[in-house]
């Protein structure tokens, strides 16, 4: 048995290396973090980073609650392709914004059935405190038909994605805390997290 590829998005990356080491080990996007916080990067280092990978690796920036005029100013400069918006953005706002967008939700029941309101590119499903390596129970997910492309956050790591794919099976999944070591990205647990995802979906393993 196998199903469609699940993309793989690593969030949270703060220099060039480590953003190419996740390219070269076969992410599909990368995410930089504009919101305050300990993964957040300068609009400097987020373009530099931008600027460095190669293509076809989507670069996607985090927003909380941003100005619409300051998050266009930032895709421009950046060169992002999507952002992901992690506030009380409206429907409204994403349709007027004008760039590729992700509108992250809480798992839970009341933010799903608000979820066909959002004219998004993809749903990012995640714990109620994004980028806190805590996951929701997936369960909430079972039985749900989402109109956009669901992508699954929240506290996943290379132990628990292929239980995840294997029961949620979504469109993509989302990382940042469970491939990092004592609190920096890792490239071993980035490789071992990717590999898990592809070993799954071809069933290699699982
Ligand atoms: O990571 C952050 O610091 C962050 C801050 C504010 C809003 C969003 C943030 N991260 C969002 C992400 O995309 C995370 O990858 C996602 O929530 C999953 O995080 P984790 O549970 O740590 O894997």
């Amino acid at each position: 048995m196998s199903f469609p590829a699940v993309r793989i998005k690593i969030c949270g990356l703060q220099d060039i290396p480590t953003a190419l080491a996740a390219a070269r080990a076969g992410a599909d996007a990368i995410g930089l973090v504009f919101a305050p916080g300990r993964r957040q990067v300068t609009p400097q280092q987020a373009r530099a980073i931008c600027q460095a990978l190669p293509p076809l690796v989507s670069r996607v920036g985090v927003f909380v609650n941003t100005p619409m005029e300051e998050v266009r100013q930032l895709a421009h400069y950046c060169g992002l392709d999507l952002v992901q918006l992690h506030g009380q953005e409206s429907p409204e706002y994403c349709q007027q914004l004008g760039l590729r967008c992700i509108k992250a939700i809480p798992g839970d029941r009341s933010s799903l059935e608000r979820a066909a309101d959002y004219p998004v590119s993809a749903l990012l499903v995640d714990h109620v405190q994004p980028g806190s390596g805590q996951t929701f129970d997936w369960q909430i997910l079972m039985g749900v038909s989402l109109k956009q492309p669901l992508i699954l956050a929240g506290g996943l790591h290379p132990g628990n994605v292929g239980r995840a794919v294997a029961m949620v099976r979504p469109y993509a999944v989302d990382v940042s805390s469970g491939v990092e070591f004592r609190g920096k990205k890792d490239e071993t647990l980035i490789k071992a997290f990717i590999q898990r995802v592809r070993e799954v979906c071809y069933c290699v393993a699982g």
